[in-house]
């Protein structure tokens, strides 16, 4: 499979060379040239399949020319070597908690498979590659476990000082080794914005193999099709689902309309966003205005001008009215969050982080128009991560999983920086 730029002033490349790249010359995001079908066969007797068998199957065609298939299939063990259980909260609203992986939120699935895949191509290279992300929150936790150890590979991690939660911080900011963690003052939009920048910077790109693991990387953005899969697994007899994603910079949802297009049944995305709301806007007006992102409790959401966006414009060939038909998109202030977030928790003992209380909220409320319905949410992090909102709302403590308990007894390690690009490159280039 070839990728071709959204900018299309850069040739098209393999997932190998996307991977590598992160993002092409021109600037643009890569994008598959083609979307693959999956059979009939497949999608109807998807619940007889291993999750393993799964992921190979809906991989291998972006993959393929770059991957053999005993490569693939040792990927995408590792990859989905956790649980993806879609538990019950009430008649018709079903969760799909994609918190069980090693930082207990769903971007564990897509850092494991791309820092596997980089790790691969990174073999026999005598350079070290430098992995540049900027988080809002989860991405950092992720990348870092994901990345931890992996031979000639650095990884840079840019989060906005005080705008990140004691877990996701220690996530993100103690693992040492090839993992370095940057605290900017300034917001997540800065973070990303100077990660795009050095990608475009010649002296940075001269000196040192830079790649991104955002979602704007392929290998980190096709993996988290997988899931929606599994769910479809586990669903059972209530004619096709309702899809309702906490949003942000777009990727996650943005996956679930591709595994869509290639066969996954889904009769609605929603795209549930916090105050943040670019891409509502959007819906309403046909405007499409970033702006700085405000802070809200549903902090990994904080993102002013989502990066994948023009990804879901793509694969609905620019037209609104077909792309408003398949998704809509809401905005659910923090007072509304907290608010569901008590309601669901008596009325139904189940725990929702901030993230899922937003997209509990909207899909709700759109089951309620369309009342003989079912739905999903992604419960896309754990509710120990946000445990101020949560057990605040609740009044309840949150249980720890163990691999939280631990990381409370760890000491932070980071580098402040201010939000600026030259400050970043001379980091870059001295270190
Ligand atoms: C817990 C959580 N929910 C939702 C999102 C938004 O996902 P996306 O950026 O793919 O829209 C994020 C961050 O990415 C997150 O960490
Ligand atoms: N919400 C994200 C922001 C970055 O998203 P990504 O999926 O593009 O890496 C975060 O948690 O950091």
């Amino acid at each position: 499979m070839n990728y071709y730029s959204l900018n299309r002033q850069s040739p098209s490349v393999t997932f190998e060379e996307a991977t590598i790249r992160g993002q092409a010359p021109d600037k643009g995001l890569y994008f598959p040239e083609r979307i693959p079908t999956l059979s009939h066969n497949f999608i109807k007797n998807i619940s007889r399949h291993t999750k393993e068998e799964i992921g190979v199957e809906v991989m291998k065609p972006y993959v393929a020319g770059s991957l053999d298939d005993n490569e693939l299939e040792r990927i995408v063990s590792e990859t989905v070597s956790f649980d993806f259980p879609l538990v019950k909260i009430n008649d018709n609203i079903y969760s799909l908690e994609l918190f069980h992986g090693p930082t207990l939120a769903f971007k564990d699935v897509g850092a494991r498979f791309m820092s596997r895949c980089l790790g691969f191509f990174n073999r026999n290279k005598d350079q070290k590659t430098t992995v540049l992300v900027a988080t809002s929150g989860d991405t950092g936790g992720a990348v870092a476990n994901g990345f931890l150890g992996v031979e000639g590979v650095d990884v840079v991690i840019l989060y906005p000082s005080g705008k990140v939660s004691t877990v996701q911080e220690l996530q993100l900011t103690t693992c040492g080794q090839n993992i370095t963690a940057l605290e900017i003052n300034g917001t997540f939009d800065d973070c990303q914005a100077m990660v795009k920048q050095a990608f475009a910077d010649k002296d940075l790109n001269n000196t040192l193999i830079l790649t991104s693991a955002n979602s704007i990387n392929v290998a980190r953005w096709l993996p988290q099709q997988l899931y929606y899969f599994f769910a479809l697994q586990q669903w059972h007899d209530n004619g096709l689902p309702v899809i309702c994603v906490p949003s942000g910079n777009f990727g996650n949802i943005c996956a679930g309309i591709l595994a869509h297009i290639s066969g996954l049944p889904v009769q609605h995305f929603i795209a549930a966003c916090n105050a943040n709301d670019v891409v509502p806007q959007f819906l309403q007006t046909g405007n499409y205005q970033p702006k700085p992102s405000v802070a809200t409790i549903s902090n990994a959401m904080d993102v002013g001008n989502p990066s994948n966006f023009i990804r879901i414009l793509e694969l609905f060939q620019h037209q609104l009215p077909q792309l408003k038909e398949k998704v809509s998109s809401v905005t659910v202030s923090d007072e509304e969050t907290k608010r569901i977030l008590s309601d669901v928790y008596k009325k139904y003992q189940y725990t929702l982080d901030p993230h899922g209380a937003v997209a509990y909220k909207a899909l709700n409320e759109y089951l309620q128009e369309h009342n003989d319905w079912y739905g999903i949410l992604l419960e896309t992090a754990h509710p120990v991560k946000f445990p101020d909102v949560v057990e605040a709302v609740t009044g309840s403590p949150v249980a720890v999983p163990e691999s939280a308990a631990h990381l409370l007894k760890l000491e932070k390690k980071s580098i402040r920086m201010n939000a600026d690009f030259n400050d970043l490159k001379e980091w870059l280039l001295n270190k």
